[in-house]
């Protein structure tokens, strides 16, 4: 397996192009299954979480029509149900999460799904009890192959009814809200998840002939209808690269534009990072962060130590408190990163610990981060890279570390960040892949 070579230390300086979120893509490109006419995605970030969901519809005998790296024709008129239950698809479908969300789909348009043990990030328990339970209440039965972990799920026609969610899942959303949309009659989901990736999914189903209302709040209504048709959709700037971006620049004393970010779409992800003092300029619809100094975290407005924690939408997204944690240590002042949702994320702190960074792990999900206010800087070492975020985390805390870094296991990387180390080269970073 690949590794990334980093010389850290080196102010970089330069525009960079967000790419098309992960999260949303492989909603978008699960319910193309929804149709037997064509879907026309652009857009799309070229990396292996999307590759691997696109290779398995092409496997399922969906016709895939690349365009380009970014562009992609859909057209699933004659899909082989046969695959779902082989050796292959079980291997290749737990290489990602992502790959739940075909159940919902399949189970609308082919009345039977099957969602092997999903894969994606080891990062703490994942259950999928919201998609399961919603499944069962749309008139779905299902039996568990404990031996190879496998749910089959079959149906004698899916029926709309009052979905109100264990929990606001934003996988088991999309399931659920692919699974109603053909459903017969009326489905409501509250508690629904309502991040951009779902406000997108809901309105590329609207454009296929679908009638979802609610669309971004906690409440969806879907009215199911007999048929949908092709479309052409656009996926978003990947919110969480941006984040990255807007850290990495802080953390390397950079001078960093980010294009075309999809501001509106950002939610409160610029106010977590400026509640740690990085200053950003926006114009038109770009980020810029200048070179700073120094960046003070805030504290509460009654002098209280700042907490910043996940939450769900419009919350902040768990996805980039691995990169608030990083960027917060050479900071100054001090913050409390609260990881709520996952209880394997912050583990990573070991190794910025080894670098030299000051942080307590006060639990699995708590950390106190003390800033070093740049008096030191990190030190550059060998280490391998857990999750997808922690991954960037890390690569972030080398590229600002002083010496030679090596971060092994970067599949975990390459799975949510495009051509990372191209890009981060054009920017002026010394980093190799080896
Ligand atoms: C492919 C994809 O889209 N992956 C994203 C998706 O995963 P995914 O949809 O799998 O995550 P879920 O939203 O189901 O939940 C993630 C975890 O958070 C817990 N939980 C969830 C909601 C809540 O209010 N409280 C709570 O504790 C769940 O029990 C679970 O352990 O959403 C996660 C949460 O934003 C993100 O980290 C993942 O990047
Ligand atoms: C946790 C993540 O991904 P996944 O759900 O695909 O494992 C992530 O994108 O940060």
């Amino acid at each position: 397996m690949s590794s990334f070579e980093v010389t850290g230390g080196i102010k970089l300086k330069g525009e960079i192009e967000p790419q098309g979120a992960k999260n949303e893509a492989l909603q978008i490109i699960s319910a193309v299954l929804l149709t037997s006419e064509k879907v026309t995605i652009s857009n799309i970030p070229d990396i292996l979480d999307v590759n691997n969901l696109i290779e398995l519809l092409s496997e399922m005998n969906v016709k895939v029509d690349r365009i380009d790296r970014h562009t992609c024709i859909f057209q699933a008129d004659d899909v082989n149900l046969n695959y779902l239950r082989s050796e292959d698809f079980k291997k290749k479908s737990g290489r990602l999460r992502g790959s739940v969300m075909l159940a919902g789909p399949m189970l609308a348009r082919y009345k039977k799904a099957f969602i092997p043990k999903p894969g994606g990030d080891k990062i703490g328990r994942r259950r999928l009890d919201t998609h399961l339970l919603g499944f069962e209440k749309l008139g779905a039965t299902f039996t568990y192959y404990a031996e190879d972990g496998f749910f089959y799920f079959s149906t004698e026609g899916l029926k709309g009814t009052y979905l109100l969610l264990d929990e606001p899942s934003v996988t088991g959303t999309a399931n659920l809200v692919m699974a109603s949309v053909m459903a017969e009659g009326t489905t409501t989901i509250y508690n629904a998840a309502c991040e951009p990736y779902l406000q997108q999914l809901c309105k590329m189903l609207n454009h296929m002939g679908a009638n979802i209302s609610g669309v971004g709040s906690n409440m969806l209504t879907i009215q199911g209808v007999d048929k949908l048709y092709g479309t052409a959709h656009h996926i978003l700037p990947d919110m969480i690269e941006i984040g990255s971006f807007i850290g990495l620049a802080a953390m390397t004393q950079s001078d960093i534009t980010i294009r075309n970010v999809g501001l509106e779409h950002l939610g409160v992800i610029p106010d977590r990072f400026r509640q740690l003092g990085i200053q950003m300029n926006i114009s038109g619809d770009d980020i810029h962060i200048p070179s700073q100094e120094l960046y003070e975290i805030q504290t509460y407005m009654d002098g209280g130590v700042l907490t910043i924690y996940d939450h769900p939408w419009p919350g902040l997204t768990p996805d980039l408190l691995s990169i608030i944690l990083v960027v917060a240590t050479q900071a100054k002042g001090s913050v409390l990163v609260h990881q709520k949702m996952f209880e394997s994320r912050l583990f990573f702190v070991d190794k910025l610990i080894d670098m030299g960074a000051q942080i307590i792990l006060c639990d699995p999900h708590r950390a106190a981060v003390i800033g070093l206010e740049r008096k030191n800087k990190l030190r550059g070492i060998e280490m391998s890279s857990p999750d997808i975020r922690a991954g960037v985390a890390l690569l972030i805390a080398a590229l600002s570390a002083e010496g030679k870094s090596v971060i092994q296991n970067i599949d975990q990387i390459d799975r949510g960040y495009q051509y990372i180390d191209k890009r981060l080269q054009h920017l002026g970073a010394d980093i190799r892949r080896v």
